[in-house]
């Protein structure tokens, strides 16, 4: 999978991926009432309206994009029907030609990570049948527990031809305090990334490991250091936008190839509209919206890389 990525990243000229994070709040008011005049205001409702709004981003966006990243909690917090919707958006995009990263950031002893990973990039068997329960292309993944908790996700992706992206250094403001933290002379987010590097290191595409990492644009410092160290590692690299990473920020979580790197927005983009830059386009128009911000964001992104 890190091959198609690669390939849609080349096709459209744009290292982004649009996060999928609908929020209520976010969704215009019209398919909030077309919804709940179906479903009524329950959770169905909801979750339909989730769906109709993405169907709108992707039906916009997906012809200047590589990738998606659904985000599961914004779908968890409607229940059984927002997981459908989940499940529903995932199979949209891929019949898109999109990559879909689910960013599910599971991680835990060795038995239940194996089922995590069989839920997301797997197969179950029942009985004579198979299916693929959700079927992600990417998952994202939390090391917190060590190898045994990464390796079941490692396994799967061997199997399914399918990658991770395991979070190294995250964009939030808090990430310091464990992640930073000095041991044997060195922040954990280095002896982390080093392992991430490690674990994907028989595990290579084209030029480039299936097992790959989360570093937050927030701390271009660090993302610095951690392309060095990881050099055949491809960077998911969340913060752009609504936690305040610009284009310059960036420009170093790239390797000399242009590649390397894969710069994800979400609010940014899919609540464009809320912005006053993407004011004119007005709430019936947040599609069209979202398709100028993915549109400037990667020529931000592009200036810098040509500028560096
Ligand atoms: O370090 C991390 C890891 C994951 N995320 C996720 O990315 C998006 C960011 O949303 P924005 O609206 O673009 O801020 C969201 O799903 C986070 O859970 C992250 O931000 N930082």
């Amino acid at each position: 999978m890190i091959n198609k990525l690669i390939a849609n990243i080349k096709k459209t000229g744009a290292p982004i991926v649009v996060g999928l994070d609908p929020m209520l709040n976010y969704i215009p008011k019209q398919i909030q009432e077309n919804a709940y005049k179906e479903f009524g205001e329950t959770l169905e409702g909801a979750a339909e309206a989730i769906w109709q709004f993405n169907k709108g981003i992707v039906d916009a966006t997906y012809d200047l994009i590589p990738a998606v990243k659904p985000q599961i909690a914004m779908y968890e917090q409607f229940g059984l029907p927002g997981l459908a919707a989940y499940k529903r958006t995932i199979d949209y995009c891929k019949e898109k030609n999109l990559v879909v990263i689910g960013d599910i950031k599971r991680g835990d002893i060795g038995s239940t990570s194996a089922a995590y990973a069989t839920a997301h990039l797997g197969k179950i068997q029942i009985g004579s049948k198979t299916y693929a329960p959700f079927d992600e292309d990417f998952a994202t993944v939390n090391p917190y527990l060590g190898t045994d908790g990464v390796k079941p996700f490692v396994d799967v992706c061997k199997e399914e031809k399918k990658g991770i992206f395991v979070l190294v250094k995250t964009s939030n403001p808090s990430s310091g305090e464990f992640q930073d933290r000095i041991a044997e002379g060195r922040p954990v987010y280095e002896w982390v990334g080093e392992k991430v590097a490690e674990w994907g290191a028989d595990f290579m595409g084209d030029g480039y490991s299936y097992v790959g990492a989360v570093v937050g644009a927030t701390y271009p410092e660090m993302g610095k250091v951690l392309r060095e160290l990881m050099p055949k590692t491809f960077i998911l690299v969340p913060g752009y936008g609504a936690q305040g990473g610009k284009g310059a920020d960036l420009v170093h979580f790239f390797n000399k190839d242009g590649l390397g790197a894969i710069v994800n927005s979400s609010r940014g983009i899919i609540a464009a509209y809320k912005q006053e830059k993407y004011a004119e386009f007005g709430e019936a128009n947040y599609a069209d919206a979202s398709r100028q911000a993915v549109k400037d964001m990667v020529q931000d992104i592009s200036e810098a890389l040509e500028n560096r």
